[in-house]
């Protein structure tokens, strides 16, 4: 399914810090939203999995309005992983995981085969098997995190909405992550600080500065040295990963842009 954000425009209690915003993953397409702090990167996420309405402006699924459709039947559609991993669950992980089946089901109905199946695939997805039988609340910040993404994996949407997943997450969990995200190939819009990760596993790029979309394009073409300096403040060289050959920035950590 095609995700495709017109005009958005966002306001909290009358502060607009969204405006003309327009941006797109097509069907099974990446597509990472990146700037810097305070830029507006998780309110049009949250506007987008229907956290916050727009004053303005339309979340589209395949054409249709996302407003439109019932909260079960948007659930069915899109995933989201919010920024606020709250929620002291005294529950197991398995039945936080199973949480996310919930808008299959009628009112007071159990699991079935295919909620079984969907509940331990997502746990095994992100390497949470061993853990199923813990305590979310004894969980560490990155188990917690795959527990959360297990979640919106089991609710086998075509749209997945993903505010920094990869936080919390040690390297080898950020590329396993990363990694599943293109294996499992759905529409996902996602945000990521590590414009490294971003430029590795993302189709295309929406670049946020001041709550405006300025850049937006395949990685290479967005992430330039003049746009690093300009949107980020910072002095970098993109080069080519000698590994994969993706681009890789690397940053001057002793000096701003400028400095
Ligand atoms: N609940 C809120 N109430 C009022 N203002 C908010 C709220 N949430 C965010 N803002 C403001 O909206 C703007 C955009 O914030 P947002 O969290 O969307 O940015 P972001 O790009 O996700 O930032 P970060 O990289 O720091 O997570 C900021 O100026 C922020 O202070």
């Amino acid at each position: 399914m095609r995700i495709d954000v017109e005009d958005l425009r966002v306001a909290y209690a009358g502060r607009t810090v969204l405006a003309g915003v327009r941006v797109v993953a097509e069907d099974g397409e990446i597509a990472g939203v990146v700037g810097p702090n305070g830029s507006g990167k998780s309110t049009l996420l949250r506007t987008v999995y229907r956290h916050l309405r727009p004053t303005a402006g339309r979340v589209l699924l395949d054409g249709a309005d996302l407003r439109a459709l019932s909260a079960s039947r948007a659930a069915r559609h899109v995933a989201a992983l919010p920024q606020e991993r709250g929620g002291d669950f005294e529950l197991s992980v398995r039945e936080i995981v199973a949480m996310g089946r919930t808008p299959y089901k009628r009112a007071f109905a159990g699991d079935d085969d295919t909620d079984r199946a969907a509940v331990e695939r997502a746990l095994a997805d992100t390497g949470l098997a061993a853990h199923a039988g813990r305590r979310y609340t004894d969980l560490s910040g990155g188990e917690r995190q795959r527990a959360l993404l297990a979640k919106a994996f089991a609710q086998d949407p075509d749209v997945l909405v993903l505010d920094e997943p990869t936080n919390h997450l040690d390297v080898r969990h950020q590329t396993e992550l990363l990694t599943l995200l293109r294996v499992r190939r759905r529409t996902t819009l996602l945000s990521l600080h590590d414009l490294n990760a971003a430029a590795a596993v993302c189709d295309r790029l929406h670049v946020l500065h001041g709550g405006a979309v300025v850049a937006s394009g395949p990685p290479r073409e967005v992430l330039t040295p003049a746009l690093l300096s300009r949107v980020f403040g910072v002095r970098a060289a993109v080069t080519d990963h000698p590994l994969t050959g993706d681009p890789l920035i690397a940053f001057d950590h002793r000096a701003p842009a400028g400095g």
